[in-house]
């Protein structure tokens, strides 16, 4: 039987010493100029910044949104081959669901990336050839980041439970093949501990830390189950260089270092 995700990132986690995810959303109008002539710019800026970063990487978290044309279709799959080359990881956050025949099709997104992030909103079976696929991560949006993410997700239910503690419950129980993680933003610390409690289990992807601004350490503390879960920032780590020129990698490097070490003494802390 081939290897859970949770179990390659669980290794991926030890070598590298490291639970950082670093995002790849390469938005054309920041990417360096001297790359903007390439025939693939969106490519080069990403393997630049996998060269630099990838010691630091427990995975990398291409956002489908910074890809959709056929440039970035093309940039993302040369991406995915070059991270794998590096030995890493790759989720790919699509936040994909739809009605079983039409997410049937979504799922092959997983023939070339490892993990997929994925939206809970129209039920299990819009998530079930996902949830099939059972050496791969399926990161459930629980409590998202966003100022928003409160206007459905903390509704209270008749249940008393509120909408994103019964994701949860459902995530917890769909989880049959061990595949299935949460996604729950930096920026909601009092979910993430919560949650935590409610489904020790399941490892968290938190983003919404750097650029929004999100709490850090209860994103180590809350966001790992026996250690496994990935803490993500993507603008602060590949623009960090904006206005290095061609050096914008090396910067790039030095903020997932950074990050690494910041998250490592939490760990640290809590363990
Ligand atoms: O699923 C996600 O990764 C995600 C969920 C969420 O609640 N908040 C959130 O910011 N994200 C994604 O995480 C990344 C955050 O980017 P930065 O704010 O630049 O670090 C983006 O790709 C977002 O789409």
């Amino acid at each position: 039987m081939p290897q859970s995700f949770f179990d390659r990132l669980r290794d991926r986690i030890d070598r590298v010493d490291s639970v950082v995810s670093v995002g790849l959303d390469p938005d054309l109008s920041r990417i360096p100029d001297h790359l903007r002539e390439k025939d693939l710019p969106r490519w080069a800026f990403n393997r630049r910044i996998i060269d630099e970063t990838h010691e630091h990487a427990a995975c990398y978290k291409p956002n489908a949104a910074f890809y959709e044309d056929a440039e970035g279709w093309r940039s993302l799959r040369e991406t995915i081959a070059y991270a794998h080359g590096k030995d890493v990881p790759v989720l790919l956050d699509a936040k994909r669901a739809d009605i079983g025949n039409t997410t049937r099709k979504y799922a092959a997104l997983l023939d070339e990336a490892d993990a997929i992030t994925v939206n809970p909103y129209m039920g299990r079976d819009s998530l079930q050839p996902f949830l099939d696929r059972s050496e791969k991560g399926v990161f459930i949006l629980c409590r998202t980041s966003n100022p928003g993410g409160s206007d459905l997700q903390d509704l209270e239910l008749s249940s008393g439970e509120a909408v994103y503690e019964r994701v949860a419950a459902l995530a917890d129980l769909w989880n049959e093949h061990g595949n299935v993680g949460l996604v729950v933003g930096a920026t909601a610390p009092e979910e993430l501990e919560s949650l935590r409690e409610q489904v020790p289990d399941l490892p968290f992807l938190v983003p919404g830390i750097g650029a929004q601004g999100g709490d850090a350490e209860a994103a180590v503390e809350y966001g790992l189950a026996d250690g496994v879960g990935l803490v993500n920032s993507s603008r602060g780590i590949i623009f960090a260089g904006e206005d290095a020129g061609e050096s914008f990698a090396k910067v790039s490097g030095q903020a997932a270092r950074k990050l690494k070490t910041r998250l490592n003494r939490h760990r640290e802390a809590t363990e």
